[in-house]
């Protein structure tokens, strides 16, 4: 084993802190051989299918990645834009608007993003960040919810670069920001604006991402997150029970998965006599396959084909500005201790030699 060779240390040079925000992953292109890749390296991750190697790598090799490209290549090219993946779009755009208002704030940080599956890669990402000066990394993941089966897979992609480098950083990670009040705030702020301009549906469904039921019963905390972010947004935008519905999606394999099915609670709540349904994504921060075809392309024909007359997708977070200030705090608040204000940057050693010598002189530094 050998480790990275590092710049060399420059003696009174200022460290700086850096922020990682990390989504899950997509495709570099809306072609089958591009997903295939990038399905390759999300689903032989033993934190997303915790079956045994043996058995699983045969399947994904000789089914999955057979036949699962070609048909997600084109849900894919159904929402593909012209910068790119729309979650990678979006994401580089927090990146970008997240660096900007911190900087309003007088905090002197460096922001980044990367993707646990393809590119950018959080290696490459890491060691930039280590190349611009940061020594103090926060590593943010984009899931307000932890998941073993995300979060804690960005936690091994971090200590998967952390076992290539001589000189660490010191490294803090956001677990998780289900219930923080300023992620509550924009999640009802983005509801609230969607009504005032396209008015109120007769219900209002959030869909979450499943995941196997059985990761429930094994300690994940996920489901029970996604209930507590449903009911302290239900109860900031002054719903009764029967005026939103809670559910989850994208269900993968033949094993159960967290219910209710979302797929199944569109069909239900049309024949139970819902003329104008909105759904709404709470634990996608950024709008990505998941929520622009499953729930806005596909859903919307469940709900019609079932009796439904009116369906609307309200738009993830995305660039909300009240969801960047929540990213804001979130930041501020994991790096609390760390010198990123601007009156706060410690001043290179010789600098600082010469005050203190100055002082020691009586003079005024
Ligand atoms: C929001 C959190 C997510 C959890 C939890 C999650 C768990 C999970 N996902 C799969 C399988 C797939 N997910 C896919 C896409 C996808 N998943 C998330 C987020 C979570 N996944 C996002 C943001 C996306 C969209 C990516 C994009 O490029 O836009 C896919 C790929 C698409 C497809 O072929 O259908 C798969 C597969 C599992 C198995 C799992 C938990 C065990
Ligand atoms: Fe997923
Ligand atoms: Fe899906």
């Amino acid at each position: 084993m050998s480790y990275a060779t590092e710049p060399t240390f420059q003696h009174g040079s200022a460290p700086r802190v850096g922020v990682l925000l990390v989504n899950l992953g997509t495709p570099d292109a809306p072609q089958t051989d591009a997903v295939r890749r990038y399905l390759a390296e999300f689903l032989s991750d033993p934190r997303v299918v915790e079956i045994p190697r043996a058995l699983w790598l045969p399947i994904l090799h000789g089914i999955i990645l057979r036949v699962r490209p070609a048909k997600s290549a084109a849900k894919y090219a159904s929402v593909w834009t012209p910068e790119g993946s729309p979650l990678a779009v979006w994401t580089r755009k927090q990146a970008t608007l997240l660096q900007g208002y911190l900087g309003e704030r007088g905090e002197q940080v460096v922001v980044s993003w990367a993707m646990r599956y393809g590119r950018p890669d959080m290696a490459g990402a890491l060691d930039q960040l280590k190349q611009q000066g940061c020594d103090r990394i926060l590593v943010l993941p984009m899931y307000p919810q932890y998941s073993g089966t995300t979060t804690a897979s960005v936690w091994d992609g971090l200590s998967d670069w952390c076992a290539t480098q001589r000189n660490l950083p010191e490294i803090r990670f956001v677990k998780q920001h289900h219930d923080d009040a300023a992620y509550i705030d924009a999640l009802a702020a983005r509801v609230t604006e969607f009504w005032q301009r396209e008015g109120r549906g007769d219900h209002l469904l959030l869909s979450f991402h499943g995941v196997p039921e059985r990761t429930l019963h094994l300690g994940d905390p996920y489901h029970c997150q996604c209930l507590k972010t449903g009911r302290l947004l239900r109860e900031r935008l002054g719903l009764n029970k029967d005026q939103m519905s809670l559910s989850f999606q994208s269900r993968f394999g033949k094993a159960k998965w967290l219910e209710p099915y979302t797929e199944a609670t569109l069909k239900a709540l049309a024949k139970r006599g819902v003329k104008h349904l909105q759904v709404f994504c709470p634990g996608f921060p950024a709008d990505c396959l998941e929520t622009l075809e499953e729930i806005a392309i596909e859903g919307r024909h469940d709900f019609l084909q079932a009796g439904g007359q009116r369906y609307d997708h309200i738009p993830c977070l995305n660039d909300h500005p009240a969801w960047i200030r929540a990213l804001v705090d979130i930041v501020q608040r994991h790096v609390a201790g760390w010198p990123t204000r601007r009156e706060q940057q410690p001043r290179p050693a010789e600098l600082e030699g010469q005050r203190l010598q100055a002082l020691a002189m009586g003079a005024k530094a």
